[in-house]
């Protein structure tokens, strides 16, 4: 069960900046100075590197840590395939099928199940490609009512977790310190770095993008100029903080997207010391500075976007993650909500909270907790009722989105959905199309031909 009292504040330090090397000791001259990994490290600590790119990757893009731990994570019995999930379980078994469907999907809030936790909840949505080939994402969903066991840690080989908490706060113990996420933050957890998740207030529910290729950036400000949009400073890494013991510890290894589990007999937060620029971060959506059209029009979503993934074409996302904050709406002589569209890139929608301002909110519409999917080339846009509202609205400025934060996940790839996330979740909106853009009236009234 979850404590019943919220952490102190101290439990949770933080230093500040996107992308930036850092260093920190829980016990001053726990770092070496001056060299990586000395013939003894202070205090019998062993020197670990954790390469989170190619040795060679140029400078610009190189990630990588040199952690300073009591036992390296190498200390462990061999991992075999994870025989404590629940049958069922998405990453159970055998490598997900992803099935590519031209419809428009929509899904009521998905499921808290009481008795999982951050693992045994995680359902894969959605997604493409193939962390073997470190090529495309995957959706997850994760919907849990009890911490993962006092034991376990949980990592992921195949890709990056950027996790967006939706409904109560994450208390997440990393290898190199701890994050205290709440509903409307996001954390990111590069592949293989080891944590687990303690529930803080009652149940919790949330999406996660996770980048089988490369790593998430922030976006070019091109004109916009060098702030705005997420700033780097309002990212947030963890303090070291470690623990020591030599009582049994199961890690748990997302790999080949396939679950296992090694044992060992130690605690795998022994991490002392770390310095790099390869961690855990967090972010406040809160903080984000939006910027939008103050003449006409509506502009394109990518001046919404916190992180970026970018594929090796230029300007092209594996992903992008989107936000759509509350925001003042002053355009003129504008059809004010996004445009009826079709993209080459797929839009995996979430709501955090509050009323999405395309679309109509409560039951059988874009709920919290629940998801939209416009795949590649599918159409879609505001629904009838958001239509007739907008294009005769008075355009005196607006205020959107108050207590709102809908997000989105923007790739580049057709994205497939899971047998879980189209049957077994019971969740698909079956009238989506037909409730959203069936009754649609046509205003089409031509000249009258001279005669
Ligand atoms: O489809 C959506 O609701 C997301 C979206 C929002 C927007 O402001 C412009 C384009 C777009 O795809
Ligand atoms: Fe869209």
């Amino acid at each position: 069960m979850p404590p019943s009292v919220f952490p102190t504040a101290e439990k949770y330090q933080y230093q500040n900046g996107f992308g930036c090397y850092h260093e920190t000791e829980a016990i001053p001259g726990s770092l070496p100075v001056g060299a990586n990994s000395p013939q003894k490290p202070p205090y019998g600590l062993y020197a670990e590197k954790f390469s989170g790119t190619a040795f060679t990757a140029p400078r610009h893009s190189n990630l990588q840590s040199w952690l300073y731990r009591i036992l390296p994570a190498a200390a462990h019995r061999p991992f075999e395939l994870s025989k404590t999930q629940p049958s069922g379980h998405s990453l159970q078994g055998s490598v997900p099928q992803f099935t590519q469907v031209p419809n428009q999907l929509r899904w009521d809030p998905f499921d808290i199940a009481d008795d999982a936790d951050f693992v045994t909840g995680l359902r894969l949505v959605a997604g493409a490609g193939d962390p073997a080939i470190k090529s495309g994402l995957a959706i997850h969903v994760y919907g849990a009512g009890r911490n993962m066991d006092a034991h376990q840690a949980f990592y992921s080989a195949d890709g990056d977790f950027l996790i967006v908490a939706q409904h109560g706060s994450l208390d997440i113990q990393t290898e190199f310190g701890r994050l205290l996420v709440r509903p409307g933050e996001i954390a990111v957890i590069p592949r293989g770095i080891r944590y687990r998740v303690d529930l803080l207030q009652g149940p919790i529910r949330g999406y996660i993008l996770e980048l089988f290729e490369g790593h998430f950036q922030l976006p070019e400000l091109g004109p916009i100029g060098s702030n705005c949009l997420a700033n780097a400073r309002d990212f947030q890494a963890p303090v070291a903080a470690y623990e020591d013991d030599e009582t049994e510890w199961r890690i748990t290894a997302k790999f080949g997207n396939r679950l296992f589990d090694a044992i060992q007999d130690h605690n795998p937060f022994d991490v002392v010391a770390w310095h790099g620029n390869y961690y855990p971060y967090k972010y406040d959506l809160g903080r984000f500075n939006t910027v939008g059209s103050i003449s006409y029009d509506h502009p394109d979503p990518s001046i919404f976007t916190v992180l970026t993934a970018p594929s090796p074409i230029a300007g092209t996302a594996v992903a992008d993650f989107v936000i759509f904050p509350p925001r003042w709406l002053v355009a003129e002589d504008t059809f004010r909500p996004p445009w009826y569209h079709r993209n080459t890139m797929s839009e995996f929608m979430g709501l955090i909270s509050g009323d999405y301002d395309a679309k109509a909110a409560g039951k059988g519409g874009f709920q919290p907790g629940g998801a939209s999917l416009h795949n590649v080339m599918g159409a879609h846009g505001p629904d009838s009722q958001t239509f007739e509202k907008a294009s005769n609205a008075e355009l005196a400025p607006q205020k959107v989105g108050s207590g709102s934060m809908a997000f989105m996940f923007e790739s580049s790839l057709m994205l497939g959905v899971t047998e879980w996330s189209l049957n077994k979740c019971q969740k698909v909106q079956e009238l989506y199309n037909e409730h959203s853009w069936g009754k649609l009236k046509r205003q089409f009234s031509p000249p009258s031909l001279p005669l």
